[in-house]
């Protein structure tokens, strides 16, 4: 079994229900294991800002695929869910983010792990915290030391 971490961020429609969706197909696949949510946070949309704001969450599960097979997985949950791909940072019913996969680090055409742009990413970093402990893979820092190099500043992040 394999301790991932999954980003999930929802910005159109009944945004919590999305969540929700996600999380129960997630945990109904006889091979993953939901163990752990953080708190849901309504955030300020990152990088495309004429969007609506997103909430977002991180989930903990075990599995035993491979992060390939996950990758599979979370993509039929997002196209299950009506995840459209107009515009590519523009707004989605769900988001499935694979952020960590156990110590591992790929690179791939398809897939990189950790997750290439959660260091930059407050609504990743903070509901990680919340529930992940130890350190990033091959970094000195840890999630702790990159919350306060980002100087979390909690207006940014509201509590759901
Ligand atoms: N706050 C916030 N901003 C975002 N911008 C993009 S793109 N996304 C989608 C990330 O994959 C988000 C998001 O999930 N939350």
């Amino acid at each position: 079994m394999t301790r991932v971490f999954l980003g999930l961020g929802s910005n159109m429609g009944d945004r919590e229900d999305y969540l929700q969706q996600a999380i129960d197909r997630l945990d109904s696949h006889p091979h993953i294991r939901v163990i752990n949510n953080s708190p849901i946070y309504e955030t300020e949309p990152f990088g495309y800002r004429d969007q609506p704001y997103f909430l977002n969450m991180v989930v903990e599960v075990e599995t035993e695929l491979n992060a390939h097979e996950l990758l599979q997985i979370t993509q039929t949950i997002e196209k299950e869910l009506g995840r459209k791909r107009e515009i590519h940072w523009g707004p989605r019913t769900i988001d499935i983010d694979i952020l960590l996969y156990g110590n591992e680090i790929i690179v791939s055409p398809e897939l990189t792990i950790p997750h290439p742009y959660m260091r930059e990413r407050l609504f990743v970093l903070k509901p990680l915290y919340d529930i992940y402990k130890g350190s990033i893979p091959s970094e000195p820092n840890s999630i702790e030391s990159l919350i306060d190099q980002l100087s979390l500043s909690c207006e940014e992040v509201k509590i759901w």
